[in-house]
């Protein structure tokens, strides 16, 4: 059993668990929910916010999942080595981009909803952000997502490769963030080969260039609204959020 591959092994067991353990929803426990729609008057009520309320409602919403995903990043094998900047600036471009690969976990294809505040909500329930091209994105990239059927292990694997990125802007050592990158892609090769699914790689690495656009589009409309509701988006987001996003 050669050493390296023994240390691989032990490097996506160790990523799969902390995918697992940085869960806040199990996807058992959701499913449960999968046709648990919001009323008329319940979208009537989302639809009726004004565009601050509702950006601020999401904002604390997914400033949650962002907690769990800096949990996960933690955990990843040689990502605390790395210097506090460039955690920062990975957790920075890559945090939502992650969030978005595991809310694909919480999409129903059939009838094209969402999990969010307790139950599984269609796009339209987000009109009042004003950014249905957003929106519209997000849902896609579900979809997509859910086509490729990834069991809880290539997420994990998948998830921590999108968050090491030695590609990412500024960061002060890219060399050390490439030796971690570099073990992350052999744990996620070894994994989809394992799963006799090597296909898949690429298809990866396309939906990673989706991430990246669809997440500038994230940061170009929190711009937007941060220009347009300045209080808001300073005083009653979630630090987090702020730090990380704006
Ligand atoms: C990790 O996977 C998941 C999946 C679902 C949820 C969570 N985690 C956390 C807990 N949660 C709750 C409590 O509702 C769910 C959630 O936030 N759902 C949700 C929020 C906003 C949405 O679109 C708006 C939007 C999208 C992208 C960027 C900015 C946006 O708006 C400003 C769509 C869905």
């Amino acid at each position: 059993y050669p050493h390296s591959l023994r240390n691989i092994d032990e490097l996506c067991a160790s990523i799969v668990r902390s995918h697992r353990e940085t869960n806040q929803y199990r996807v058992e426990e959701l499913q449960a929910l999968r046709w648990k729609l919001f009323s008329r008057e319940e979208l009537q009520a989302y639809q009726s916010k004004s565009v601050d309320e509702m950006w601020q409602h999401c904002a604390i919403r997914l400033t949650d999942a962002v907690q769990y995903v800096v949990e996960f990043a933690k955990h990843i094998p040689g990502f605390r080595m790395l210097s506090q900047n460039d955690q920062i600036a990975l957790l920075k471009t890559g945090s939502m981009e992650v969030v978005l690969v595991r809310m694909s976990r919480f999409f129903n294809t059939e009838n094209n909803t969402v999990f969010f505040d307790g139950k599984f909500a269609g796009a339209e329930i987000f009109k009042s952000l004003a950014c249905g091209d957003l929106i519209t994105a997000v849902f896609d990239f579900a979809h997509d997502m859910c086509g490729l059927k990834l069991t809880e292990q290539q997420i994990a694997l998948f998830s921590a490769l999108v968050l090491i990125n030695a590609d990412r802007p500024c960061l002060e050592d890219r060399g050390r963030v490439q030796r971690v990158q570099r073990s992350v892609e052999l744990g996620l090769t070894h994994i989809l080969h394992r799963d006799n699914q090597d296909n898949l790689m690429h298809k990866l690495y396309q939906r990673m260039a989706v991430l990246r656009s669809l997440c500038s589009l994230h940061m170009e409309k929190l711009r937007w609204f941060s220009q347009r509701y300045p209080l808001t988006a300073h005083s009653l987001f979630p630090p987090l959020y702020k730090e990380l996003f704006a």
